[in-house]
């Protein structure tokens, strides 16, 4: 399974996301956001959590005007698979890739800390390597995770099982709890927890190595 990490100038989940794909198994090639092309056989594109361009305008909407943003969107439209996570979910609601938008916290404050997610569905490769309504120890790091849709984005979400993950207790005042969504097609996640950071005992937790093994071996025998 072939992976494409993108990086932004401000960037710097990058590498460890990087190293989890590669310790789940995934071939991982680095791109930098001035690249305008994919290389051929990227089977999952990963964008990853940081400050891109400095947090600006509005978290990520910098990153979706570089000039990789073009073929992220050409990657998700043909139904090629992705994950962004953090900084990475902001870039793809900012692509119009995911629906939604990631708000200022309510308590106004950069949130630090370990977070318990419940799994709402194992209908999609990102959470199949998890068992439904498991509860799962992941890190945030954000100032801007208040997710937030309109009532009949919401609803859609709800019919359609595209909550991915909740936060069991509340974190950041988004609706409904919603710390991940999957796309119509179920190929595209974005999470504000850091799975990578929570993928090798060495920091502190694995709760988030199963994604990324039931990703590489979903799509390997995809
Ligand atoms: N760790 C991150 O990716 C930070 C995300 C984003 N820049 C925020 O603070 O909301």
């Amino acid at each position: 399974m072939k992976a494409a990490v993108i990086t932004f100038p401000g960037s710097n989940c990058d590498r460890d996301l990087a190293v989890a794909l590669s310790q789940a198994g995934a071939d991982v090639t680095r791109i930098w956001h001035k690249d305008d092309a994919l290389p051929d056989g990227i089977d999952l594109v990963a964008v990853p959590g940081g400050f891109s361009f400095g947090d600006y305008l509005r978290c990520g909407a910098i990153a979706a005007q570089s000039p990789i943003a073009g073929a992220l969107r050409a990657h998700a439209e043909r139904g090629g698979y992705m994950i962004g996570i953090c900084n990475g979910f902001q870039v793809l609601t900012e692509l119009g890739v995911l629906p939604g938008a990631l708000m200022r916290n309510t308590g106004l404050t950069f949130l630090c800390k370990p977070a318990t997610l419940r799994v709402e569905t194992r209908d999609s490769a990102f959470t199949a390597g998890y068992a439904a309504g498991q509860v799962i120890t992941v890190p945030v790091a954000h100032h801007d995770g208040n997710y937030q849709i309109a009532p009949e984005g919401l609803e859609a979400l709800r019919a359609e099982d595209r909550v991915a993950f909740t936060y069991a207790p509340a974190v950041n005042g988004s609706v409904a709890d919603i710390a991940g969504v999957l796309s119509a097609n179920r190929r595209v996640l974005g999470m504000m927890p850091h799975p990578e950071r929570a993928a090798d005992p060495a920091t502190g937790g694995t709760d988030g190595a199963a994604l990324f093994r039931g990703l590489v071996q979903g799509l390997a025998t995809a």
